[in-house]
This record gives C-alpha cells, sequence and structure tokens, in this order.
C-alpha cells in the first residue's frame, strides 16, 4: 500500500472514532492459583515482588554522562528493553520519569481526581474529565455491551490527550511524548511490534481508591476479542508507596490461547509494586494474564494502549456491525452473569461505551509521517545528539 494510502486510511480510523515464546521464565513460579482461590489475607506477597533492578548499570552510566533522565533512549537500552520484552513478554523500566517530574505527575493525577469528586462549581478545573469507576467489556470495536462490577474493577478512571486546557496538565504531555518515542523504537526492534507506534489510545488516568480496590485477572486484549491493542504501557506515580499498600501488578505465564478456560492453569510469574516513577510494559494479549492486588491506600497510573494498525482498523470497521456487536453483548452478558454468580454483585450496565479513547492523527496533507512518529524520532535525535556531544 502507498504511503498516501495508508495514510488516508488511518484518518479514517481517527474520523470514525472521532477523536490509534519465552524460552525462560524470568522469576520463579510459585504455586498456580486455582480459579476459585481466595485472596491472600495478608499482604506477604504470592510471588517474588519483581522491580527494575536489571537496568541499574545503565541508568548509572547515563547518570555519568548527565543523561539520567534519558536512560531508556539510548542504544543500550533499547536493545535490552526489547530483549527483554520479547523473551519475557513484559518489562519493568525504574526511574522512566526522574523523582520531580514522577512526583509532578502524581499531582497531577490527585488533582485531576480530587476535582473530579467535587461538584463543578466548586473547584477551579471546570471542564477537566471527571474520574468514574472504569467500564468492562464493550467488545472488538469498544462500541457493543459495557458494565461496571466493583468486586471485577474497582478503580475509577477517566481519558485523557494531556491537551486538556481545564486540567493544568505539565507533565502528563511530556510523558506521553516520551512514551510515544519508546514505543516506536522498540517497533523497530520487535516484530511483534512492527505494526504499533502509529496509533495508540488516549491515556486513561486511573486512582484505586483503596479500601481494597482491585481488578481481578484479565487479558487487555484476546484472539476472541481483537480489540487491536498489542502493547499496554502503564507508568506509576506512587511516591509513599510500601508493601503494606498493596495494589501490586500481578503478572501471569502466558496462556495458550486454543485452551477452553476452564482448561487454564494460571501461574503467576511476579507481584510488581505500583511505585514512583515505574514504567512497565507487556503484551495485551494471552501472553499477559495479569491483574491488580486489592489496594488499601489511593493507587495512581496512567495507562496507554499502543495499537497493531491492522487489528484495529478492522475493529473499527466492526464499529457499525450489528452482528458483531451482538455476539460481542452476548459473550459479555454471559460474562456479567458468571461474575454476578462468582461476586454476589449485580452488574450496572453501561449500554454503549462512553469513552472516546482513541488519539486523533494531525490532518495534513502534507507527506508528514503521523504526529505521534514525528514528535517521537524528533525527541529521540535531540537527546542522543545530545549526547554524542557529551561523549565526543
Ligand atoms: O494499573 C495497573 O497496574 C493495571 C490496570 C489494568 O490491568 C487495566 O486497566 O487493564
Ligand atoms: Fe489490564
Amino acid at each position: 500500500m502507498g504511503r498516501k494510502s495508508k495514510k488516508a486510511q488511518r484518518r479514517r480510523v481517527a474520523k470514525q472514532t472521532s477523536v490509534a515464546f519465552p524460552n525462560k521464565l524470568p522469576f520463579q513460579a510459585s504455586k498456580p492459583v486455582a480459579e476459585n482461590a481466595t485472596k491472600q489475607a495478608t499482604h506477604e506477597p504470592a510471588t517474588p515482588l519483581a522491580d527494575g533492578a536489571w537496568s541499574t548499570g545503565l541508568r548509572t552510566k547515563y547518570m555519568m554522562l548527565g543523561k539520567a533522565e534519558w536512560w531508556w533512549l539510548f542504544d543500550d537500552a533499547l536493545a535490552q528493553i526489547a530483549q527483554r520484552l520479547q523473551r519475557e513478554n513484559f518489562v519493568i523500566l525504574d526511574g522512566f520519569l526522574d523523582q520531580s517530574m514522577s512526583v509532578e505527575l502524581h499531582e497531577e493525577l490527585v488533582r485531576a481526581y480530587k476535582a473530579g469528586k467535587l461538584p463543578e462549581t466548586r473547584h477551579s478545573m471546570v471542564g477537566c474529565p471527571r474520574m468514574q469507576p472504569g467500564a468492562l467489556a464493550g467488545g472488538q470495536a469498544g462500541t457493543s455491551l459495557t458494565y461496571r462490577m466493583n468486586a471485577v474493577r474497582g478503580d475509577h478512571v477517566a481519558w485523557f490527550d494531556g491537551k486538556e486546557e481545564a486540567c493544568q496538565w505539565h507533565v502528563l504531555p511530556k510523558y506521553l511524548q516520551r512514551m510515544d518515542t519508546l514505543v516506536s523504537e522498540l517497533a523497530a526492534l520487535v516484530p511483534n511490534l512492527a505494526r504499533t507506534g502509529a496509533l495508540r489510545s488516549n491515556a486513561m488516568a486511573t486512582c484505586y481508591p483503596g479500601n481494597g480496590a482491585h481488578y481481578v485477572r484479565h487479558c487487555d486484549n484476546t484472539s476472541t476479542i481483537q480489540n487491536g491493542r498489542r502493547l499496554t504501557a502503564l507508568f506509576y506515580a506512587n511516591p509513599l508507596w510500601t508493601p503494606g499498600h498493596g495494589g501490586e501488578l500481578r503478572m501471569f505465564a502466558p496462556q495458550p490461547a486454543d485452551l477452553e478456560e476452564n482448561e487454564r492453569v494460571y501461574v503467576p510469574l511476579a507481584d510488581i509494586p505500583p511505585t514512583l516513577g515505574r514504567a512497565v510494559l507487556f503484551f495485551a494479549d494471552e501472553r499477559c494474564p495479569h491483574e491488580v492486588l486489592p489496594a488499601s491506600m489511593m493507587r495512581f497510573a496512567v495507562t496507554v494502549w499502543y495499537f497493531d494498525e491492522e487489528e484495529k482498523l478492522a475493529a473499527n470497521k466492526l464499529k457499525n456491525d450489528a452482528a458483531r456487536a451482538e455476539a460481542d453483548a452476548a459473550r459479555t452478558r454471559r460474562e456479567m452473569e458468571k461474575f454476578k454468580a462468582k461476586y454476589g454483585e449485580a452488574p450496572e450496565i453501561l449500554g454503549q461505551r462512553q469513552e472516546e479513547n482513541e488519539v486523533p492523527e494531525v490532518d495534513s496533507d502534507d507527506g508528514e509521517p503521523p504526529s505521534l512518529l514525528h514528535g517521537a524520532a524528533t525527541l529521540r535525535n535531540h537527546q542522543i545528539s545530545t549526547q554524542r556531544k557529551v561523549q565526543d
């Protein structure tokens, strides 16, 4: 396909949405989790706590070159990130943003969360989207039946493009630009990400408000749903996190896509604390079942999904397909029944998905690549050339 027609196709996606095996497991696996296993009563981790210690040497090296905050952007770091992602299906990046930016992003998220709790007239951020309890399901195109159930998913969320003036963002747009840069670099190194990097979701800001809020084990995409999500990028902003606060991201071993649910055995691989400045990247499909363990304190994160262009275009084409929407809705109704029987909580049915969660592309005819890639390349070139000067 020619560049122009590809670009036109991308633009159509934006219009339609109105706003883009491992050899060895990394951590020692503990006992498989049976389907009905009850949650642990204590905060003892069931699996080893996982951190980003693998990058300490790299971070020290780039700190000494005055490039601490860009450590992940250099060729040796990118090669390791790509290698880990391919070998383990997920990778932890500590210090993705430096301490002061991370603290500031935490403050921005707290501000947005608090503003959403006040009546419109009583805060200074009128027009900043309110964080609401997160929705479930939505089907392939995201436009089918959705529902809420606190026992399944207990976070509050809102979607942001980082340009909302009312929200007074400062760090969020910088974070997005950096993550876009990283993912567009990885797209050139990881074959499975080859069609990723031009389309992504907006940023989903989340707060698990404590009191045991959690998100049960799930995959962000599956071979049945095919919603286009290829890579999940998380950033955690919790300055005072300690193990007693819970809210770890538990990663499970990959699932063969062709196994029925009752044949699956979920082996926990690692519990990842949601500590300040930490980013986690993982494949959005059955390679990475995951859950958020109960949080006893407020827990803030930003999630972005990078889409496989082809899969996302196919999913969007089915937006107005009544038969597909009904098949998705039927599956969602079965899921709701299952959860209702398991947790005894009635779902709140929302109907069609409310959020507009995809990023529009710049509408230009001048042959420029999509804004996302363009901004990302510029950022990398700038940082790398500065670094070369430092080394020369
Ligand atoms: O916040 C996290 O650590 C993960 C959240 C999650 O799995 C999701 O929103 O799909
Ligand atoms: Fe998830």
